[in-house]
């Protein structure tokens, strides 16, 4: 027997309609009438009347009370997209490419393998079938124990006719995980914020982008009559769309609203016609049709290669937009836009010999790593630290870019934008074209106090004091990779900043300064206390300039790398001279012996 015939449905069944089941929040919610009944039940635990659907049932009641895992932590509930698809040996599409979507976009994603494939950049070399019944094992094992968000429907489900059945199973299951998810919902409402946006997103994997059509012609039939009047959006490519109306022609924009518009009417609630493949297009142009309103959402075409697994990754998209809340047409352009920004990335790099490569899910994370060339922070960095003041620089007459450039033309090793004025927009401009300068020396910018800023711009790091954001709030905002410098004053600071995962400390006033209001001068006696203490590279700040650079540097505690300076550096009419002095009088120092 198969999947379909396996399946119990003995169990209340929640007021329910199959054309519109999510659409009723909370509010709906009430048992109300029993479906069919059958002795057997494969799925017992999607079902709520057997022993063991009660026991599910039970399970969710109880989840308040879960015994402790043996940590004490509050608990968090995470956006979960459960993902039904194949898996890709290369990686770039299916299931792989499903969970490094909803993981870039902060989603939990659990997974039910349809189907093994060995497949690379050159083809697919193989498919080998999960049974049907372990389809359904998995299934169950993921909606009896998690809470479930979205359901993905996504590719290679339909590859070969044994998966027939399990594509009507689907449609049982998308009923029961409704129900589970009211259930749940029944009985946490009282004691959580839990807020029901159940949805199934289908990507119709029927023709793959090489034109090849992976499902048998009975299987459209499925899909078009049953599958699709459950979807909550369905996202058929130019050739998926033809073959789910059976085979027109689409080859225009004006095409593709009819397109959705016809498939709209076979059920689902929205439609996205992907122009991707559009002839003639100068942009990646795709119609969303909500069954009420068209909208023409429209990406700069990326020149590339590598394509592979653009469609599994949008709808993955779209279903951890969902997930997290979202609806559904601000879910789709997010989708959109980070298919857009990983294809922009991705197009140079080179994963196999086929023609269409995978793109980079994880840009985020790649993009930190190339941009530190491996290397994130080097103390001897701290060597010659230059602090920018934006009312020297306006005395002077200088712009921002021009004294940055200065003072790294005159051997500065690492920047900091120290602005205290500017309003948030300026600033973040400023900054943008200070880390392009920058990147172009190889010297790392940090941005002073505001972490939004640096997280904005990528910039390569922050520096915080003890009346700014906690450097442990910061490293968690920021990463791993991000370069955080922290003030202490003392050794207590200096272990609090180590233990908070910062990089590096500044320690000062080592001299009185006028630069910064109200500043406790600590004196050299102060900078050697800390720099014994500390754990991190230490740089000196305070009132240092060509006069003491030496005195300080002289204090020959290992853990000092270097001086920081805003007025020796930037009080000044010429930058890069009077940096070249202060470097001048630093290699002295590291030149002579003690
Ligand atoms: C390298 C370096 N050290 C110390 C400071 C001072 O930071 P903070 O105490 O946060 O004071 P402000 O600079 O924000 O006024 C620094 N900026 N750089
Ligand atoms: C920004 C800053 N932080 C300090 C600290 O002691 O933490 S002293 C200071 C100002 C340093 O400017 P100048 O080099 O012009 O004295
Ligand atoms: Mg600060």
């Amino acid at each position: 027997m198969g999947c379909l015939g396996t399946i119990s449905y003995t169990f209340f069944l929640l007021s329910y309609s199959s054309r519109n089941p999510i659409r009723s929040g909370p509010e709906g919610f009430q048992f109300s009438r029993a479906l069919k009944s059958s002795s057997r039940s494969m799925y017992r635990g999607l079902s709520l009347r057997t022993s063991m659907g009660e026991e599910t049932a039970a399970s969710m009641a109880r989840q308040d009370e879960r015994p402790s895992r043996g940590i004490e932590c509050s608990v968090r509930k995470v956006p979960h997209v459960l993902t039904v698809a194949g898996s890709d040996s290369g990686a770039g599409a299916g299931i792989q490419a499903d969970l490094k979507a909803c993981g870039a976009l902060g989603v939990y994603c659990s997974t039910v393998i349809t189907a093994v494939t060995a497949q690379n950049t050159v083809g697919v070399q193989g498919v080998h079938h999960v049974p049907e019944e372990f389809v359904g094992e998995q299934l169950k094992s993921v909606l009896s124990d998690m809470h479930v968000d979205v359901l993905n429907i996504g590719n290679m489900l339909l590859l070969g006719a044994v998966l027939n059945c399990c594509v009507l199973e689907m449609l049982r299951l998308k009923q029961e995980c409704f129900l589970l998810l009211r259930l749940s919902m029944f009985y946490v409402k009282n004691s959580r914020n839990f807020q029901f946006k159940a949805a199934l997103v289908v990507d119709p994997v029927m023709v793959s982008t090489s034109g090849d059509v992976l499902a048998a012609p009975s299987i459209l039939s499925v899909f078009r009559e049953e599958l699709l009047p459950m979807a909550d959006i369905v996202t058929p490519n130019l050739k998926e769309a033809s073959a789910l109306l059976g085979g027109v022609q689409l080859e225009t924009v004006s095409d593709m609203y009819s397109a959705a518009k016809s498939i709209q009417s076979l059920g689902p609630r929205n439609v996205l016609v992907k122009g991707g493949d559009l002839p003639a297009s100068k942009d990646a142009v795709d119609i969303f049709f909500d069954g009420e309103h068209f909208h023409e959402l429209r990406a700069s075409r990326i020149k590339t290669c590598n394509t592979h697994g653009t469609g599994c990754t949008l709808a993955s998209c779209i279903a951890a937009e969902l997930a997290k809340g979202s609806s559904m047409l601000p879910a789709v352009k997010v989708a959109k836009r980070f298919v857009e920004v990983a294809l922009d990335y991705s197009k140079d790099i080179i994963i196999g010999n086929g023609f269409q490569g995978p793109f980079d899910h994880l840009f985020k994370l790649s993009r930190v790593c190339n941009s530190c060339k491996g290397q994130r922070f080097k103390p001897s960095d701290l060597f010659l630290y230059a602090v920018t003041d934006s009312g020297m620089n306006k005395k002077w007459g200088h712009s921002i870019t021009d004294v940055v450039k200065a003072a790294i033309e005159g051997g500065a090793t690492i920047v900091q934008l120290r602005e205290k004025v500017a309003e948030t927009r300026d600033f973040f401009k400023t900054a943008e074209e200070c880390l392009e300068m920058c990147r172009s020396y190889g010297v790392p910018l940090l941005i002073n106090d505001r972490v939004d800023v640096a997280l904005a711009i990528d910039a390569d790091g922050v520096h915080i004091g003890q009346s700014d954001m906690p450097a442990r709030v910061a490293r968690i905002l920021l990463g791993p990779e991000k370069i955080i410098g922290v003030s202490c004053k003392t050794p207590e600071q200096a272990e609090q900043a180590w233990l908070d995962g910062a990089d590096y400390i500044g320690c000062g006033g080592v001299f009185p300064t006028t630069t910064k209001e109200n500043n406790l001068t600590i004196g050299l006696e102060g900078l050697k206390t800390v720099c014994l203490a500390s754990k991190l590279p230490v740089v000196a700040i305070g009132g240092i300039g060509v006069g003491n650079a030496h005195s300080v540097m002289k204090i020959g505690i290992p853990s000092l790398k270097g001086v920081a300076v805003v007025s020796a550096l930037f009080d000044r009419e010429c930058v890069t001279t009077a940096t070249k002095m202060l470097h001048s009088v630093l290699m002295d120092v590291v030149s002579t012996p003690n």
